[in-house]
Order: C-alpha cells, then sequence, then structure tokens
C-alpha cells in the first residue's frame, strides 16, 4: 500500500493525524464502505462525515427511495446496516419539518442529496423546567454537506423551509432506533414518538396496527 503524501512531511507542519481518507463514487459504494466501517467496534465520527460528504449525490441513484408525501416528511429505508446502523432516505416536500427532538443516544449524520435544509439547534430543557425551549445556533444545509448531532450536542430541528422547491436528505442513525422525544418549544416538555418508515428498500410500506404511528 502506498502511504498518503502527508506521511512525508515533518512533524513541524503540525498535520492533524489523517485516518484513511475514502471516497464513494456511488451511493452502492458508499453502502459498501459504510459496512466495513461500521463492523469494527468503535467508529471515527470525522471519518463518516467525510465519506458520507465525498458522495456526490446522483439523483439516478436514489431515485427509487424518494418517496414524497403531500403533508409531512417521510422516512425511507436504504440499508440497514447489518444490524449496526440505519441508512434512510428522507423527503420534505416544501415547508415541511420536523419538530425538536432528540435522537436515542446515536450518533446521527445527516447529508443533503438535493435542496437545502435549515437545522435549528436547541439547548435540553431543564428537568423540571416549564418554559420557551433555547435555541443555540442555526445554520442552512446544502446539497451534498453532511451534518452531525447526538444527544450530547443538543436537540435539533429540520425544515425545508423552500416555498418552491422540494428536499432529499440521506440519513445515518447508529444504532438503529426507532422511538425518539419531541419537545414542545413553548414549555421543553417531551413527548415519546415511534418513528416508522414510508418505504422499505424502495417498496412502499403498509402499517398493519391501527395505532396511528408518526415520524417527528
Ligand atoms: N431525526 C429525524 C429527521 S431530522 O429532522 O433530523 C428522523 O429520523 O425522522
Ligand atoms: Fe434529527
Amino acid at each position: 500500500m502506498e502511504l498518503p503524501a502527508v506521511m512525508e512531511q515533518p512533524v513541524m507542519m503540525e498535520q492533524p493525524v489523517q485516518t484513511e481518507m475514502w471516497k464513494a463514487q456511488s451511493l452502492a459504494e458508499l453502502v459498501r464502505i459504510l459496512h466495513r466501517l461500521f463492523a469494527e467496534d468503535k467508529i471515527c465520527v470525522e471519518e463518516v462525515q467525510a465519506l458520507m460528504e465525498s458522495y456526490e449525490s446522483t439523483p439516478e441513484e436514489w431515485l427509487q427511495y424518494a418517496q414524497f408525501d403531500q403533508y409531512r416528511y417521510t422516512r425511507n429505508l436504504v440499508d440497514s446496516g447489518n444490524g449496526k446502523f440505519n441508512l434512510m432516505i428522507l423527503c420534505w416536500g416544501e415547508g415541511h419539518g420536523s419538530s425538536i427532538h432528540d435522537h436515542t443516544d446515536s450518533h446521527c449524520f445527516m447529508k443533503i442529496l438535493q435542496g437545502n435544509l435549515k437545522e435549528t439547534l436547541f439547548e435540553w430543557p431543564e428537568k423540571k423546567g416549564n418554559g420557551e425551549m433555547i435555541k443555540k445556533s442555526e445554520r442552512v444545509l446544502r446539497e451534498n454537506q453532511c451534518a452531525y448531532i447526538n444527544d450530547s450536542i443538543g436537540l435539533h430541528r429540520v425544515e425545508n423551509i423552500s416555498h418552491t422547491e422540494s428536499a432529499v436528505s440521506l440519513h445515518l442513525y447508529s444504532p438503529p432506533f426507532d422511538s425518539c422525544n419531541t419537545f414542545d418549544q413553548r414549555t421543553g416538555h417531551k413527548h415519546k414518538v415511534k418513528m416508522t418508515f414510508y418505504s422499505q428498500f424502495g417498496e412502499r410500506t403498509h402499517c398493519a396496527t391501527a395505532v396511528p404511528q408518526e415520524n417527528n
């Protein structure tokens, strides 16, 4: 194996320690590399984030998973990561957004495949609090960017604020989870919700239960 050029530079340069850099040439290749990385005991957040960012969104590769709903954002399972992660495509119609929510102690990577999404970060509310939640920051994520969040960073809300364009994002959660907490912005009160898939592996899912299930 050839050593990367950075290894030959003098220590004086204070280069950050380089992990092996991956470039995913297609969605299928991205999935293959993710399986390799998540087969290890520990993952490197920056490495996964850089890998997901390295994939240049090619709509033909993901269109089969991009199934929209008129009223709310949809969650479409692409790969279940050998039990280690869930990779899914979320489809956001104009004006669609999530509630403020946590990520059930998992890693959450979120890459934009099409359009723009606004991410607003919030602090966790006080345990016994009963007031407006504190907004920490907001930013607009653009095509091919990959953001990362976990519960120690905070809570977030994601919105497609465009009135004319839909948005599509690729999310990786590890370990996988199927429920999270949503929070009321005015009071900070939390509410556990079950999360469902609108489609799995390109096939529309049909909820067998009479209990209404929701994404957040
Ligand atoms: N975490 C949300 C999407 S987002 O708003 O980050 C979900 O999985 O449904
Ligand atoms: Fe989220």
